[in-house]
C-alpha cells in the first residue's frame, strides 16, 4: 500500500509543478505580448495616462500643415537633427546661448515651436505626462502621413534630456557635403541595413535645400565644360534665385510636398541635389538600391518604416532616465 501511495504523492507534486510552471511561462507570454515593461518604448505606453495624445497631434497638426505645406519638411528635418544628437530627446528644442541651435549644422532648422504649440494642446489634456520627444516624433510621422507618405505606427516613451550643447551636434550632425562611406557609417551604427540607409535619405523627397549647401556641385567652372547640364542649371538658378548671402533653395526633388520616390527617379537620372543624393546614384554599394526604390514606391515606403523605427529608437532615454518638460524650449 505503501509504494501506491509513494508514487501517487511523487505523480500529484509532477503535476503540481508543471501547472505552477505553465502559469509562470504564461504571465511571461501575456507581459512581452503587451510590451508594457517599465522603463522601455512601447507601443501602449499612453494607453491609459494619456489615450487621446495621437488624435490631439494630429488635430493639431493639420491645420499647420495645410496652411503651410514646407513644415512637412521642417519637421521631418528637425526630427532627424534631434534623434541624431544624443538620440531623440528634444535636445534641439532648448533655448539658451550654448544649445545645439547655434551649431552651423542647424542652419535653416525651422518648426521648433510647432512642438511647443502641440505640447501645449496635449497638456490641457493629460498634463505633465507627454514628453516633447515623443511629440517631435509623433508629428514627424503625421508630416510624412500628410504628404503622401507611409503611415507608420511608432514605438512611444521618450523621456526628454536637461542637456543641449552645440560642440555635440557639431560633431554628430553630417556635414552638407557627407560622402555615402560616411552616410553608411552614420546609419549602420544605428543598426540600419544598407537598404534602410538608403531609404532613411528618400526624406529628402520632401523640403529645400540652400545655395550655400549645394556650391560644390557647380563651383568647379561658372561655364565648364565637366559640368552636366543639371549643375548648369543650378548654377543659374542659385546666381539668379539667391542673393550674395546664399539664402536662395532648390528643390529637394521635383515634387517638394509629396512624400513619394520622385527623389529616387531624380537621382538615378543625374538630377541628385545635394553631394549625397547624387553619390548614392553612382556608388556600386548603393546605386542599385536608388534603382529598386525609384521602380517600386512600395519598396521605399516599407523599408523607410524600419528604417524610421530604427532612427526613433535609438540610443533614448526612458523610464528614470530623464525628465518630461514642462516647456519644450526650456529645462523643468
Ligand atoms: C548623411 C545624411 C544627410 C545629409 C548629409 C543631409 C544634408 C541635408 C542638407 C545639407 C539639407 C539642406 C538644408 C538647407 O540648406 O536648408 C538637408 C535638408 C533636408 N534633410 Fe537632410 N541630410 C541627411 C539625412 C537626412 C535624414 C536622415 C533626414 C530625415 C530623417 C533628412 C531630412 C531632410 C529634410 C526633410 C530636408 C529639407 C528641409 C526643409 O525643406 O526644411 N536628412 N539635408
Ligand atoms: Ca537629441
Ligand atoms: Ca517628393
Amino acid at each position: 500500500m505503501e509504494p501506491v501511495i509513494l508514487a501517487c504523492t511523487r505523480i500529484w507534486l509532477i503535476i503540481i509543478s508543471c501547472l505552477v510552471i505553465i502559469s509562470i511561462v504564461g504571465d511571461v507570454g501575456v507581459m512581452s505580448s503587451s510590451s508594457t515593461v517599465a522603463g522601455l518604448l512601447s507601443y501602449q505606453y499612453y494607453e491609459t495616462s494619456c489615450p487621446q495624445v495621437e488624435s490631439i497631434v494630429t488635430d493639431k497638426l493639420t491645420p499647420i500643415l495645410l496652411s503651410d505645406p514646407a513644415s512637412s519638411a521642417a519637421l521631418l528635418r528637425l526630427l532627424f537633427h534631434d534623434c541624431q544628437v544624443q538620440g531623440c530627446d528634444a535636445s534641439l528644442l532648448l533655448d539658451s546661448d550654448t544649445s545645439e541651435m547655434s551649431s552651423s549644422k542647424n542652419f535653416a532648422i525651422r518648426n521648433r515651436e510647432t512642438i511647443g504649440i502641440i505640447k501645449t494642446a496635449v497638456d490641457s489634456v493629460c498634463p505633465g505626462t507627454v514628453s516633447c520627444s515623443d511629440i517631435l516624433v509623433l508629428a514627424a510621422r503625421d508630416a510624412v502621413a500628410m504628404s503622401g507618405g507611409p503611415k507608420m505606427k511608432v514605438l512611444l516613451g521618450r523621456k526628454d534630456s536637461n542637456t543641449s550643447n552645440h560642440t555635440l551636434a557639431d560633431a554628430s550632425l553630417p556635414a552638407a557635403n557627407t560622402g555615402v562611406g560616411e552616410m553608411l557609417s552614420i546609419f549602420t551604427k544605428r543598426g540600419m541595413t544598407v537598404e534602410e540607409s538608403v531609404a532613411i535619405l528618400g526624406s529628402h523627397t520632401l523640403g529645400v535645400s540652400h545655395c550655400v549647401n549645394i556650391m560644390d556641385r557647380f563651383s568647379r567652372q561658372i561655364i565648364g565644360a565637366n559640368r552636366t547640364p543639371f549643375e548648369t542649371l543650378l548654377a543659374l538658378r542659385c546666381a539668379f534665385g539667391a542673393s550674395i548671402s546664399n539664402s536662395g533653395t532648390v528643390g529637394n526633388d521635383v515634387t517638394i510636398t509629396k512624400f513619394d520616390n520622385q527623389y529616387y527617379k531624380d537621382t538615378s537620372r543625374g538630377r541628385g541635389l545635394l553631394k549625397i543624393d547624387s553619390d548614392m546614384s553612382t556608388d556600386p554599394r548603393t546605386a542599385p538600391i536608388v534603382e529598386r526604390f525609384a521602380q517600386n514606391q512600395n519598396e521605399f515606403f516599407k523599408e523607410f518604416t524600419a528604417a524610421f523605427l530604427k532612427l526613433t529608437s535609438a540610443n533614448v532615454l526612458t523610464g528614470h532616465q530623464g525628465v518630461v518638460r514642462t516647456k519644450c524650449n526650456a529645462v523643468n
